[in-house]
């Protein structure tokens, strides 16, 4: 697993051009809550004039001007939270859809070496972090305003005084930078290992039974992965929250040390006793919104490091194809008329896995798939079966050669369209409740049918377009899987090792007479199987060893062998 960059100029940057198309509104709403800081300072100025007594003005004067202060302060706090709320609900709306979006548009074998839980941790802990952060940006204004703007009475108020609370702000600031990087060092291990988790909690839910059935492996998960890495991330978080915790303490005791310094000279005349006085309470004031500015550090730096990572995600996501969610009236979907063929084409993992060092390479291989024929392809474990379908599906790209339909290329303007071919049964497939495109009456009909075939009737019904059920055993999951496919109405059926799991009964119905019933019906299928029994129903058989195509053989030679077996 490769880690993300680390939260520097790069994710910083990365922040930006993520907030870009929300800078207008963004830019207002911390107005707002400028304006609103600006009027709190106004306010507090009026009552630091009223106590001190330095008005020249009348106390009806001032009155007006607290109660306009006053009003402005929470009229512009108000607009300021409501804006900053409105882009940060946009903002995580557009991120949950963008994300989607590239996801859907990902290509397979990126997506595959992604990982689900990386993909889960952007998804969920990244996005939250950075609404977070979203709704700390206006009232993170505000109080920026309100210091600034409480340090300028302050300077108009006591020069000297303001010097010094100065140099105890810059000195305050030295070690607020010290202790940052830390924090962030910290924050960039611990989203680290929130990556690790979600692998964790996966094989939690997902091996739920194997680890109920195996107690070292559920041991091993436990202590060794899900409380290890849990521990880690709370020290680690613990750590760098800590830097700024003490970062914060030290400010805060410059800022008191400072106050008792101030105070002390009370009597050396640099500044009278009311003004003095005055000036304490603004700076107590100001303590909250400083205290603020600084809280909200460690938010904006980890919402710096979700930001860096979503844009990871983008940058290793490249796609060709770009229409993918264009709606289906404005794509053509080709008429399918002859065959598909692979001409000298390859394809290698270009990441390897452990297991298989030295990664695997498909081809390079030339075939040809007969429209209306029935092609199995067949092969030991890990010659390549899987990956040479997802080649003819369109989902993988070949390195080298070329995808043809019909002798035409298949190329990233079509892709999509040709993938629309087909319906297929994977080993790894999902089974989605709805059937997909609104089926017709027939289709529905014909479904109706299928599902009283394959002895699913009074376990699943059809309702309103959708599957009643898909709480079902392995074989049945897989025979309504079929069915799903079989209704689309596709040109090209493709199962790979649908019959593996189906009793003898069901595994003869789908060799003898649903796969014979489809081909008769005009559809072209490809099937992955291991049953040897059945191969003479083939048209076709591709064999495959290493990669590579071995032996193609065609009807004749396929049925002889099976009456001489
Ligand atoms: N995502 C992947 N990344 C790296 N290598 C992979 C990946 N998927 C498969 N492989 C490797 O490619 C080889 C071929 O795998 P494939 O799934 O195509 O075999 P298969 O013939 O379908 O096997 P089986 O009969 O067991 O289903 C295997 O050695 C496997 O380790």
């Amino acid at each position: 697993m490769t880690a993300a960059p680390a939260p520097d100029r790069q994710s910083l940057r990365a922040m930006l051009i993520l907030l870009r198309p929300y800078r207008l509104r963004l830019s207002l709403a911390m107005l707002a809550g400028i304006v609103s800081g600006f009027a709190m300072t106004a306010l507090l100025a009026t009552i630091s004039t009223a106590i001190g007594g330095q008005a020249s003005a009348g106390l009806a004067h001032l009155l007006l001007a607290y109660c306009g202060a006053g009003l402005l302060a929470i009229a512009a706090s108000v607009i300021s939270d409501l804006g900053t709320n409105a882009v940060g609900q946009r903002l995580v709306a557009d991120l949950r859809c963008g994300l989607s979006e590239q996801i859907l548009h990902a290509p397979i074998d990126q997506l595959e070496r992604y990982r689900l839980h990386r993909l889960q941790t952007v998804l969920n802990g990244d996005i939250d972090m950075i609404s977070m952060f979203a709704f700390n940006v206006a009232p993170l204004s505000a109080a920026l305003a309100i210091t600034l703007g409480c340090l300028a009475w302050l300077a108009w108020l006591a020069p000297l005084a303001f010097l010094i609370a100065c140099a105890c702000l810059i000195l305050s600031a030295l070690v607020q930078s010290r202790v940052r990087d830390k924090g962030i060092a910290g924050f960039e291990r611990a989203r680290d290992d929130e990556d690790r988790l979600q692998h964790s909690f996966n094989a939690l839910a997902l091996g739920a039974k194997e680890l109920r059935l195996d107690r070292p492996r559920r041991l091993a998960l436990f202590t060794d992965e899900i409380r290890a890495t849990a521990q880690r991330i709370r020290h680690t978080q613990m750590g760098a929250i800590g830097y700024y915790a003490l970062g914060r303490s030290a400010g805060s005791l410059l800022f008191f040390g400072m106050i008792a310094v101030l105070l002390s000279w009370r009597d050396t005349g640099f500044a009278s006793g009311a003004v003095l006085g005055s000036f304490v309470l603004i700076l107590l004031y100001v303590k909250g919104p400083i205290d603020q500015l600084i809280g909200t550090l460690p938010v904006i730096h980890r919402a710096q490091i979700a930001f860096g990572r979503i844009a990871d995600l983008s940058r290793r996501f490249h796609s060709a194809e770009s229409d993918l969610l264009t709606p289906p009236h404005e794509q053509a979907t080709p008429a399918f008329i002859g065959r598909i063929s692979l001409r000298n084409a390859s394809y290698r993992f270009t990441e390897d896995r452990p297991d298989h060092r030295n990664g695997f390479t498909l081809g390079p291989v030339d075939l040809d798939i007969p429209q209306g024929r029935i092609t199995f392809i067949t092969g030991d474990n890990g010659s390549g079966k899987t990956t040479l379908l997802k080649i003819l599906l369109g989902l993988y790209l070949p390195q080298n050669g070329a995808l043809e339909l019909d002798g035409m290329p298949v190329t990233d303007a079509n892709r999509d369209d040709y993938r629309q071919l087909f319906a297929s049964v994977l080993s790894d497939f999902h089974l989605f409740r709805q059937i997909t495109g609104n089926p017709t009456e027939t289709q529905a009909r014909h479904a109706a049918e299928l599902l009283d075939l394959l002895g699913l009737t009074g376990k699943v019904a059809i309702r309103e377009d959708a599957f009643s059920t898909t709480d079902l055993s392995t074989g049945q999951r897989k025979r309504l899987a079929f069915v799903q496919a079989c209704v689309t109405g596709r040109p090209v059926l493709v199962f790979d090792e649908w019959a593996a799991d189906q009793d003898p009964a069901f595994r003869h119905l789908f060799y003898t007479r649903l796969l014979p019933d489809l081909r008769r019906d005009g559809r072209t299928l490809i099937v992955i199987s291991h049953d040897d029994r059945y191969f003479h129903i083939a048209d076709q058989r591709l064999h495959m060893s290493a990669g590579r195509i071995v032996t193609t053989e065609h009807a004749d030679t396929i049925r002889q062998e099976g009456l001489q077996a």
